[in-house]
């Protein structure tokens, strides 16, 4: 689903960003990256969502070079991709509702199916009942399920999610992981940034381990306790 070759990113300033990162990620597996702040995590994930592109190497979705993607084709290799932020940057002055169905109004969804696929994606995240309020009006935790419900409502075959936790307690992070795995249960790759160590331990998911560029480590608890 998703391959790593050897990739380095050197931003314009000179600095080495990402070093020689290589790794795989198949479909329906669920992987945490972590390490220390400037590690490389949100510089690894910008790669997946041509924000940025490798200076070496080479980065492959679904067996397609990225670096073969034109300019123009870039929205179409987006919308394979469910993307989840911190500040979830939803429309403000839209309804619930109308923030889940934006990727699905874009794609060009009929009305009737992009509805039935919203309310789909706000009863798996508990949101059914909020469909007509407006962000403001919801708690941090929720907002956060409401950018969720929008990264999953065009049923991608990749999730990714830079530190979608950030500023959500313990019990609703925990929430929002397991919601991430159930989607990995059905054959999503699903890809989180998190420096929250307890969290991830919690989750006892594949880590992957970026320490100044570098990955140091591919801890995969099930093969290990096999
Ligand atoms: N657009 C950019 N231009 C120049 N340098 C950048 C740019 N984006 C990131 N960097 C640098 O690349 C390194 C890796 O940054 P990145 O954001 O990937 O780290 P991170 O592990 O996500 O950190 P954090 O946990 O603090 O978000 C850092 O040293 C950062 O300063």
């Amino acid at each position: 689903m998703i391959r790593f070759e050897q990739v380095g990113k050197r931003y314009a300033a000179g600095l080495d960003a990402l070093i020689d990162v290589s790794f795989e990620v198949a479909a329906g597996e669920m992987v945490f990256v972590t390490g220390h702040s400037g590690a490389g995590k949100s510089t690894l994930l910008k790669l997946l969502s041509l924000v940025e592109r490798p200076s070496r190497g080479q980065v492959q979705v679904h067996g397609v070079d990225l670096a073969r993607v034109r300019r123009r084709r870039v929205p179409q290799v987006r919308r394979g991709i469910g993307m989840v932020f911190q500040d979830h940057r939803l429309l403000m002055d839209r309804s619930v509702f109308d923030n889940v169905a934006l990727p699905l109004v874009i794609a060009g969804v009929p009305r009737i199916e992009a509805a039935k696929r919203v309310r789909a994606a706000l009863d798996k995240v508990g949101l059914l009942a909020r469909e007509k309020a407006e962000p403001t009006t919801l708690s941090a935790g929720e907002q956060q399920r409401v950018g969720i419900a929008r990264a999953i409502v065009g049923k991608p075959p990749l999730i990714i999610a830079d530190e979608p936790t950030g500023n959500l307690d313990p019990q609703l992070s925990v929430g929002i992981m397991q919601l991430f795995a159930e989607f990995a249960q059905v054959g999503t790759a699903v890809l989180v940034a998190s420096h929250d160590l307890h969290l991830i331990k919690r989750m006892n998911q594949r880590v992957l381990v970026l320490d100044h560029g570098r990955l140091i480590d591919d801890f995969r608890p099930q093969q290990a306790t096999a």
